[in-house]
């Protein structure tokens, strides 16, 4: 069991007319790295202001270092957070900027301006300590912001949506400083953001909300290859959802009956004849036969291309069952070049019964 550093317990907020986040658990050991994902909407920034102290709870705790959080202002916390409008002041120099924090613990101004000339160098803006904001660059912005929440040592970083307003090529230069911040100075981040590549290469662990709950916690190998429920199997994107019933069970199969046909799964979990079950397959676990060459072994469904996507050596390619069901196909450019796949033509697609995840909730 890790120790928890961050404990949320039970946390619920609720505003005039909207019930934000409803009851959540989440504990979160001290050096970690924690992303949270979900849909616009879904509670994150409610819950990562919550634990900034920006928003009051209306039921739970948060505890943080073993420390009740309850009544204590934002501003004698020590969360800090950075967000994507990054709420900089324009009219204070890079240096003041970074040091603001600092002014209002009372440092003196000589130590202010030591410790921020240090923030701005480990960020590597040394040099630009005496420019206006309005002179820096989008990323050079970020990082004054990153300088600022880092420059009172706090032992936990909140960053919301951070990167989203960058360009993609500075998104993913941000993303390597982020990782080697949070490598150098060992303390815990929790980082709200709706790009799955973000918390994929950030993260220890991610956590996937909607609705205001949890519906996941877990490494990103894991919420991606064995998403606990369709909702999380869907947020994932890339896999091919099947629901049903469970028709039979031999050994450690179950054979599930959906509209597309009668699947062997492994049985992961208990999972009685007659019981709803719902399993994915991921896309890039499916291979493509051109229907011409014969159904191939193993679980099969026909079905026609609807269309191809590019990106990069990656190809998607979407097709439509015989029964009106979207399967999406991952492959690389080099694995289907020999099938010359086009709209309209008519293809099998297989899988191993093996790569089939029995989702361990239906709803
Ligand atoms: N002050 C408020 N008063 C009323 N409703 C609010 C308030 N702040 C947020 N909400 C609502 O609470 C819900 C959760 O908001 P939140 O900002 O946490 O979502 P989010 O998951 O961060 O979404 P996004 O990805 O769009 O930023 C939303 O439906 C939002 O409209």
């Amino acid at each position: 069991m890790t120790s928890s550093f961050v404990a949320l317990k039970g946390l619920d907020k609720r505003y005039p007319g909207h019930h934000a986040v409803r009851g959540i658990d989440l504990d979160i050991a001290a050096g970690e790295f924690v992303a949270i994902m979900g849909p616009s909407g879904c509670g994150k920034s409610t819950t990562l202001r919550l634990l900034a102290g920006l928003e009051e709870p209306t039921g739970g705790s948060i505890a943080i270092g073993g420390r009740d959080q309850a009544g204590i202002p934002a501003h004698l916390r020590d969360t800090p957070m950075v967000w994507q409008s990054l709420a900089l002041f324009p009219f204070l120099s890079v240096a003041d900027n970074v040091a603001f924090p600092l002014r209002m613990k009372r440092l003196g101004a000589k130590e202010r301006r030591r410790r921020a000339l240090e923030w701005l160098d480990r960020l590597g803006l040394a040099g630009m300590a005496d420019r206006d904001i309005a002179q820096l660059s989008g990323g050079q912005r970020q990082r004054v912001a990153l300088a600022r929440a880092l420059i009172t040592q706090p032992s936990i970083l909140l960053l919301d949506e951070p990167l989203s307003a960058l360009d993609a090529h500075l998104r993913v230069r941000m993303q390597t400083e982020l990782s080697r911040l949070h490598r150098q100075l060992g303390i815990t981040f929790v980082y709200v953001t709706h790009a799955q590549s973000e918390a994929f290469a950030l993260a220890d662990r991610i956590v996937i909300m909607s609705e205001g709950r949890i519906r996941q916690v877990g490494r990103p190998q894991d919420v991606y290859r064995a998403p606990a429920n369709p909702f999380v199997a869907e947020f994932m994107g890339m896999n091919n959802l099947f629901r049903g019933v469970c028709r039979g069970r031999a050994d450690d199969m179950a054979t599930i009956e959906t509209p597309a046909g009668h699947y062997a799964v492994p049985a992961r979990r208990p999972l009685a004849v007659g019981e709803p079950a719902a399993f994915v397959v991921a896309a890039d676990r499916i291979t493509l036969a051109r229907a011409e060459d014969g159904p191939p072994s193993g679980p099969a469904v026909r079905g026609t291309v609807l269309g191809l996507e590019f990106v990069g050596s990656t190809q998607t390619i979407f097709v439509e069952t015989e029964g009106g069901q979207e399967f999406r196909v991952q492959k690389q450019q080099h694995e289907i070049e020999a099938l010359d796949l086009v709209p309209g033509r008519a293809v099998h697609l297989a899988w191993e019964p093996r790569h089939a995840w029995l989702l361990p909730e239906t709803e």
